[in-house]
């Protein structure tokens, strides 16, 4: 990453405490939701977000743009930490950042108008007094390749498509530096992901806008992203560049998930068999790696131990990864980058 750090996630923990029994007894327990988790976001940067459902993305997203609370960590937006911003400082920081949601109806108010739907959004953030803010409603809507004759429409009126438009315009309006845009495409049609994902880049680019984009279809994280961060019961296994990751996965659980992705390859039309089993509770975390209880790989270390999170700007947090390997003495191995993952597989 050779673009300044806009944002800088440091050791972020999120935990919901659990209700207690009906009879009071016990300690208070609670759901990990996210675990001392650490990221680092360029200016102009997207950084993909994946996991299976329940790893704690949306917690992770919501959390940093302070949309929802968080326990421990820092989150420096240039610097300076969101997590503990109040007031005016608060209210300037989040006028630096804005999240894209996955429903395109259900995130807007479907009695304002686009004009009132977009207009409130500047009038809340003071960006334009009203003699201006209609030519600015308007530049919004031609930036994600809309037009004035909607400004009178309701979300009745549109497609999913305009509506996720509109939501993008709004995000736009604060004029950003760090967007979190959750599944945003996800519940779109096929055809209009593919839009929305080219509107997406081509904004980022033009905008210097730095990105999370929360996503469980690799296929389009690998389209859009230029690195990508995977997350496992609450914790990032695995992150680095994109077409690395993809090409040569460090982790057991990344693997899994870039093999369920289906190929345009006829021979490989269907997804390999899904990883086995569930994730295990959040609430009780199991001993070790927390992967270890689903892993074909597992050994006994891996029962016990929490796998260092190692390797430079391609790292995983397992120990059969390069950085984190053992040898058959349980010693650590010298840092390597293996040719292929199924050569990394089966060598570790
Ligand atoms: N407000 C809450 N109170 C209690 N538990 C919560 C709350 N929000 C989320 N959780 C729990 O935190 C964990 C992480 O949830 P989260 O929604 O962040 O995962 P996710 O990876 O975004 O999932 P999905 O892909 O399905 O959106 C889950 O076990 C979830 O049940």
């Amino acid at each position: 990453m050779s673009a300044p750090v806009l944002l800088d996630v440091r050791n972020l923990s999120v935990k919901f405490p659990m209700a207690r029994s009906r009879m009071g007894l016990g300690p208070r327990r609670s759901l990990n939701a996210v675990s001392d988790v650490s990221m680092r976001v360029a200016a102009g940067e997207t950084v993909g977000l994946v996991g299976e459902s329940g790893s704690g993305k949306s917690t992770f997203g919501r959390a940093i743009l302070r949309l929802g609370e968080l326990t421990r960590g820092e989150v420096l937006l240039d610097g300076q930490d969101m997590a503990r911003a109040r007031g005016e400082d608060l209210a300037r920081l989040r006028r630096e950042t804005a999240m894209i949601f996955q429903d395109p109806y259900g995130s807007l108010n479907p009695r304002l108008t686009v004009r009132q739907a977009i207009g409130e959004v500047l009038h809340v953030h003071g960006k334009k007094g009203a003699a201006g803010r209609d030519a600015r409603i308007v530049e919004l809507l031609e930036l994600v390749g809309l037009d004035a004759t909607l400004m009178d429409r309701r979300p009745g009126d549109l497609s999913g498509g305009q509506c996720q438009r509109i939501g993008i315009a709004r995000a736009l309006a604060i004029e950003p530096r760090l967007i979190v845009a959750d599944e945003c495409v996800a519940a779109l049609d096929v055809s209009i992901q593919g839009q929305i994902i080219n509107l997406l880049m081509e904004l980022g680019q033009r905008m210097h806008l730095g990105m999370i984009f929360i996503a469980h279809d690799l296929a389009m994280v690998r389209r859009l992203c230029d690195r990508i961060a995977v997350m496992y019961l609450g914790r990032i296994v695995e992150e680095g560049p994109t077409e690395q990751v993809f090409k040569a996965p460090r982790h057991p659980y990344t693997r899994s998930l870039i093999e369920a992705i289906p190929e345009i390859d006829p021979a490989r039309m269907l997804p390999s068999a899904p990883l086995p089993g569930e994730p295990p509770s959040p609430v009780n975390l199991p001993e070790g790696c927390a992967f270890h209880p689903r892993c074909p790989l597992a050994r006994s270390e891996c029962r016990t131990a929490v796998p260092p999170f190692v390797g430079g700007a391609h790292r995983a947090a397992c120990i059969l990864a390069p950085g984190g390997r053992l040898n058959e003495v349980g010693e650590n191995l010298p840092e390597t980058t293996p040719a292929t993952p199924t050569e990394r597989i089966e060598t570790c």
